[in-house]
C-alpha cells in the first residue's frame, strides 16, 4: 500500500506539473482522474499515509471565518507606469543617466489579475498571502492551494518566497459568468475581478472550482543570495523549481527592442489565454538593480507600459 501511495503522488505531482505549470498534459484527463481517485481511496483507507503535498490535499481547508493579516517579509513593490512612448524613452534616458549603455531590458506581459506572495520553507508551500498595502496583505492560502499551477513541494528543499499573478483564464472566465447568466446571478465585469473575488471566497471549494491559475514573476529579497546575478537566469531557476513562469518574456538591448515588443503585444493580445494590461520592462542585472535603486515606493530599474484603456 505505502509503495503504491508514494508511486501515485509521485505520478499526479509529474503530471499535475506537465499540464498545470508547463501547459503540455503527458496523459488524458481521464487517466490522471483515475489516478487520483485511486489516490484518495487509498488514503480513505490509510489517513495516516496522506502525504501534506498530496494533490488530494489542495482542497482540504475548511470554510474560515475571515482572512488573518499577514507582514510579508519583504515588501511587495509597486511599478511605475509608463502610458506612451515619450515615458518609455524618458525611463531609458534616466537608466542610460545612471549605469551607462551595458545592460539589456528582460520584457514581460503585465498580467491582469492579482498580485499574490508564496512563501516556501525547506521546499514545501506554508503561506500565501495578497499585496495588501505592499507590507501587510491577507493569509489566503487555503484558496491559494487549490490553485494547481502553485507547487505544493518545490523540486529542491529551500526555503524563498515568491511572488506571482494570480489571474482566471478566459476561457474560465467566459464559462463562469455563463453560469451565473444561468443562476440569475450578477455578472463578474472582467477576469481579474473574477480572480479577486475567488480569492476572497472564506470557502476554499469555491475557489477551487474557479479554475484559477497564476504566473510566477519575482521572489522577494535578494537574488544573490541563490547565486543568480540577473533577472531572466532567475525566472529560468523558478521554472527549474517547479514553478509556473510566463514563457512569452524576451531580453531587449534597446528601447526600440522594447517597443517593438509592446507593439507585437498591443496586435496579439486578443490571442493570448488569458488577459494582460500592460508590458513590465526590467533592467536585468540585479548588480545594475542595485546601482538604480528605488524610490519612495517603485523600483528605479523597472517599469510598466499600459496599454491604452
Ligand atoms: C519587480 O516587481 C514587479 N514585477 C512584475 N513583473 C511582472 N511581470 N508583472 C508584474 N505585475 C510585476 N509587478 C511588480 C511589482
Amino acid at each position: 500500500i505505502e509503495q503504491r501511495i508514494a508511486e501515485l503522488n509521485k505520478l499526479l505531482h509529474e503530471y499535475g506539473h506537465a499540464y498545470y505549470v508547463l501547459d503540455q498534459p503527458i496523459v488524458a484527463d481521464s487517466v490522471y482522474d483515475q489516478l487520483l481517485h485511486e489516490l484518495i481511496a487509498l488514503e480513505e483507507a490509510n489517513p495516516s499515509l496522506i502525504y501534506p503535498d498530496s494533490p488530494t490535499q489542495r482542497v482540504g481547508g475548511a470554510v474560515v471565518e475571515g482572512f488573518k493579516k499577514v507582514t510579508h517579509d519583504f515588501p511587495m513593490l509597486s511599478l511605475s507606469n509608463a502610458f506612451n512612448e515619450a515615458d518609455l524613452r524618458e525611463f531609458d534616458r534616466k537608466v542610460r543617466q545612471a549605469i551607462g549603455d551595458h545592460f539589456s531590458y528582460v520584457c514581460e506581459l503585465k498580467i491582469d489579475g492579482l498580485a499574490i506572495s508564496l512563501k516556501y520553507e525547506n521546499g514545501v508551500f506554508v503561506q500565501g498571502a495578497t499585496r495588501g498595502d505592499g507590507v501587510v496583505g491577507e493569509d489566503i492560502t487555503t484558496n491559494l492551494k487549490t490553485i494547481r499551477a502553485i507547487p505544493l513541494r518545490l523540486k529542491e528543499p529551500i526555503t524563498i518566497e515568491v511572488r506571482g499573478e494570480a489571474y482566471m483564464p478566459k476561457k474560465s472566465f467566459e464559462a463562469l459568468n455563463a453560469q451565473r447568466a444561468d443562476n440569475g446571478e450578477e455578472l463578474f465585469a472582467n477576469p481579474r475581478n473574477a480572480a479577486a473575488g475567488s480569492l476572497r471566497q472564506l470557502d476554499p471549494k469555491i475557489a477551487a472550482s474557479r479554475q484559477l491559475s497564476t504566473f510566477i514573476y519575482a521572489i522577494g529579497g535578494d537574488g544573490e543570495v541563490y547565486g543568480i546575478d540577473g533577472h531572466a537566469e532567475m525566472l529560468d531557476y523558478l521554472e527549474e523549481l517547479g514553478f509556473p513562469s510566463n514563457k512569452e518574456r524576451q531580453r531587449c538591448s534597446t528601447i526600440e527592442e522594447v517597443l517593438a515588443f509592446i507593439d507585437k503585444w498591443t496586435e496579439n493580445r486578443s490571442n493570448l489565454a488569458y488577459e494582460i494590461d500592460g508590458i513590465v520592462i526590467k533592467v536585468d542585472r540585479y548588480a545594475q538593480q542595485d546601482e538604480l535603486g528605488y524610490t519612495a515606493k517603485s523600483p528605479r530599474w523597472a517599469i510598466a507600459y499600459k496599454f491604452p484603456a
